[in-house]
Parts: C-alpha cells; structure tokens; sequence
C-alpha cells in the first residue's frame, strides 16, 4: 500500500535577463546493504575517482550541478551508510526524497534481497508517482563472480516500474547514466505537471475560507 510522502519537492524559477531559465532542486538518496558500493558510485559521479572507501557511519552528502538543454537541476545527494545498525536513521534520509537508488551487489545475491526490502519501504513512505527509483546493479566487473543475472534483476524491476541499470564505480561503467537518467525522468515528469496547470487552469486558482479581516467586519457592522 502507498502512503503520501508529504515533504514538498523544491523547486525554484531563476530569471535571468530577458530568457527564464528552470532550475530544479531535487533530493537523491543511495539506499542498499553494506560494501555494495553506494559511496563509490556517487564518489564516482561526483569526483570521477575511484578509492577504497571506509563504511559510511550515517550518512555523506554531495551535490552536483546537471546541466540539462532546458534546464539545470542540481542533485542534492545523499549516502546512506548500509550497515544494519544505521537502519533506523536512513529512515530520516530518505524523506522528502525525489528519486533513491537501490544499489545492490552482482556478486551477492543477499544483497538483492535486502534491495527489494528497500523497496518495501519507499512504498509506505511515497506514492508511486512521487519518487522515481532506479534499481542500481554495481559491481559488473566482477562478471565472473555474479550470483544475481541480468534476466532477473530486469525482470523485477519492470514489474515494479522501476528503472534498472547495471553500473561498475570500479571500472566507471554507466555510473553517470544512473544519475542522468534520474535528472531526465524527473525533469519530464515536471513538465508534465506544469503543462497540466496550464491546460486546466483552474487547477491552480484557490478559495480563501479563512475568516473575513477585522477590517471587513467592522465595514459591515458600520
Ligand atoms: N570490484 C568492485 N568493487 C567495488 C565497486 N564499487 C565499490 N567497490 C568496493 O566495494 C567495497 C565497498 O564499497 P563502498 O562504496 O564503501 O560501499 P557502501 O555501499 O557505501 O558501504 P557502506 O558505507 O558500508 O554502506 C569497497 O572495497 C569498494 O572498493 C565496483 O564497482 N567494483
């Protein structure tokens, strides 16, 4: 059952001289069990680096700008630690998110499992059209060592209308593609809502039932 995430998506409309320019600011958040590879896909992406990393002790964050052609979003990106005692707090990362990526381990089958878990939870949180969520498959240099295919991962992910692509941080494969297709998806589905305000108008007009000002009131008891 979906329940109604209710933190606002953050927008904003910069002017800049004579042309406006949309500019979109929009929460990300990494989300999968221990050592699959979250804060290397987005150090990845962030810092086109690769390095042995520490486990993640709440959570890293980082941003990035994406230029897209009409128009620029930043991603705000947030790195949940994977060890089972930080659970609990990822809870608090997570809200008011945009888009997650559930990151899993090719090369562990358990961690696939613990992805769909994940996904569990974003389903309470959030409606199906308020979050866009890419099942991430990293590790793909380790092609010799897979426990979960190609086929199945894909499978799953179409019967839940999620996004799914396979990424090494290691060998810096579709690892930027993850993130660009996110920035698309949610930018198109902007679009939409703001050519649906403006082919039903009265969408956006709204009554005022507060009470009349104390100035009304004495105008009418003169
Ligand atoms: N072979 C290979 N190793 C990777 C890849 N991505 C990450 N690793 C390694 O996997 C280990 C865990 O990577 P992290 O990025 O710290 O994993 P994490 O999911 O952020 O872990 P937590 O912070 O504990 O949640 C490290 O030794 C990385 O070097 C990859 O694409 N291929």
């Amino acid at each position: 059952m979906f329940k109604k995430n209710m933190a606002p998506r953050r927008t904003q409309q910069v002017r800049a001289g004579p042309s406006t320019e949309q500019s979109y600011v929009y929460k990300v958040v990494l989300l999968g069990s221990t050592a699959v590879g979250k804060s290397s896909i987005a150090f990845r992406y962030v810092k086109n680096d690769f390095r042995e990393s520490m486990p993640t002790v709440g959570c890293s964050f980082f941003t990035q700008l994406v230029c897209l052609e009409t128009a620029t979003i930043k991603l705000e990106i947030w790195d949940t630690a994977g060890q089972e005692k930080y659970h609990s707090v990822c809870r608090l990362y997570y809200r008011g998110a945009n888009a997650a990526l559930l990151v899993y381990d090719i090369a562990r089958k358990a961690t696939f499992a613990r992805a769909k878990l994940w996904l569990r939870e974003l389903e309470k949180e959030f409606l199906h059209d308020e979050i866009v969520i890419v099942l991430v498959s990293n590790k793909t240099d380790l092609a010799a060592q897979r426990e979960v295919t190609f086929e199945e991962a894909e499978e799953f992910a179409k019967s839940r209308s999620l996004i799914y692509m396979e990424t090494s941080a290691k060998s810096n494969h579709h690892v930027t593609e993850v993130f660009m297709a996110v920035a698309h998806k949610l930018l198109k589905q902007e679009q939409q809502k703001e050519s649906a305000l403006q082919h039903q108008p009265w969408k956006k007009s709204r009554v005022d039932l507060r009470e009349p000002s104390n100035q009304t009131k004495k105008c009418c008891m003169n």
